[in-house]
């Protein structure tokens, strides 16, 4: 191991990770609580750091963010991993750059993610009919985890190939996800293997969805948008902005059932900025900062990924004080740093006035930060806005 100067000590290392019967974040929490929050650990041939302070992730994502842009083969499983040409598992270089460019510019830009608005609005207008089913009777038990697998996959899959997938009223979570995996399977190893495939309007352009967007854009430029690429970007769309998004509405939902005066308060914006009249809209949700508010507050409680994605150190660096060696793992545990009580007062609470005041630094980070945070941020923003929003 190489001392950069002036000679950081290298980090403690555990050899033996014990594991517990528990997840790994509550493992990896409980030893940062012994360990400090930088600490590192083998496992098997591979250095691990574990990073679960404000300060060691700020080191992290900004002087050393492009060291640290990289990501680790060993931890992409088949789906993400496609060969390691998905945007998510890619390492960081001209490819990585090249899908950025593709996405931001070609899928989640402003004027993209506005085209696209008609088919969230439609699909919370089929949920919302759903939810009320003869409620005039009396009140009814509703089953609430598939109806939301059900909207942010519809939303996803309207926007990807121009039609619904799930267009039964489901009912039982199972068959939710169990049905998304087959749609990925079927899409990673078969039905779909040319990505027109998925298209059944293949030459009807006037859906304008964003596999006609992508197969046009091969028409013009056939080796950048290759099909295993444009394959690749709806892969990772499905994978990355389903789940996240449905567990996301879930527990919010949940945390305002269980907090009626914020419930009563949130109540109480949507009606002064939208009215009775008419079901809240996407343009509205910039008057809404208190919506805004609650979802952060849900998302440092439940963040959907804990650990956020694993990254890898493509050069030395030096994080609190302590040599990185290149080729070191680098985990964030997210989760630890939202629940610190020596980052907030009363974590355990839910309590979205934290983020009333504007800005929180590097304390609260579901998308991950820097170079490789997510890129679906500002959608699942509109997604779980909009669906909020209507809901309360
Ligand atoms: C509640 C919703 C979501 C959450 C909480 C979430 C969270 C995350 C996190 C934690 C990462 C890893 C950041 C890191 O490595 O440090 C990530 C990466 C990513 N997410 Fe999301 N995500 C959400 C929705 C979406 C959506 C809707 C999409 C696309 C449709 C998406 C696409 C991606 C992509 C492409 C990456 C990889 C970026 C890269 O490696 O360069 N995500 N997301």
């Amino acid at each position: 191991q190489k001392n950069l100067p002036p000679s950081p000590p290298a980090l403690p290392v555990i050899s033996h990770l014990h594991l517990l019967k528990q997840p790994l974040h509550h493992t990896l929490h409980q030893l940062s609580q012994n360990l400090g929050s930088v600490f590192s650990l083998r496992f098997g041939s591979h250095l691990v750091v574990v990073v679960s302070s404000p300060f060691a992730v700020e080191e992290c994502f900004t002087k050393n963010d492009v060291v640290l842009a990289n990501r680790p083969r060993v931890a992409f499983g088949k789906y993400l991993g496609y060969n390691y040409t998905t945007i998510v598992a890619a390492s960081f270089g001209d490819h990585w750059r090249n899908l950025h460019r593709i996405m931001v510019v070609e899928i989640f830009s402003t004027s993209r993610l506005n085209a696209f608005l008609s088919i969230r609005q439609d699909e919370i207008k089929l949920l919302l009919p759903r939810l009320s089913q003869n409620l005039s009777r009396d009140f009814k038990r509703v089953e609430l985890k598939p109806k939301f697998y059900e909207l942010t996959f519809n939303i996803v899959m309207r926007m990807i190939a121009g039609n619904r997938y799930y267009d039964d009223d489901l009912s039982n979570y199972e068959a939710a996800t169990e049905f998304r995996e087959l749609v990925i399977e079927a899409f990673e190893y078969g039905g779909a293997s040319n990505p027109g495939d998925f298209l059944p309007h293949r030459r009807d352009k006037s859906k304008n969805t964003m596999i006609d967007h992508l197969l046009s854009l091969q028409e013009s430029h056939p080796d950048y948008y290759a099909d295993e690429i444009i394959r690749g970007l709806i892969l990772v769309m499905i994978l990355g902005g389903t789940n996240t998004s449905a567990v996301t509405v879930e527990w919010t939902l949940s945390l305002l059932v269980n907090h009626p005066e914020v419930l009563k308060k949130a109540r109480a914006k949507v009606d002064t900025h939208v009215g009775q009249e008419r079901l809240i809209d996407e343009p509205d949700l910039s008057k809404l900062h208190y919506l805004q508010v609650i979802i952060s507050e849900t998302f440092r409680l439940f963040p959907t990924e804990l650990l956020l994605l694993p990254h890898i150190s493509s050069d030395d660096c030096i994080i609190e004080g302590y040599n990185m060696p290149r080729d070191t793992i680098l985990l964030v545990n997210a989760w630890a740093i939202h629940g610190s009580p020596k980052v907030w007062d009363d974590p355990t609470s839910f309590k979205p006035e934290w983020f009333e005041g504007g800005e929180v630094g590097h304390k609260l980070m579901p998308f991950g930060l820097g170079r490789r945070a997510c890129l679906g941020a500002g959608m699942a923003q509109r997604m779980l806005g909009l669906a909020l929003g209507s809901l309360i």
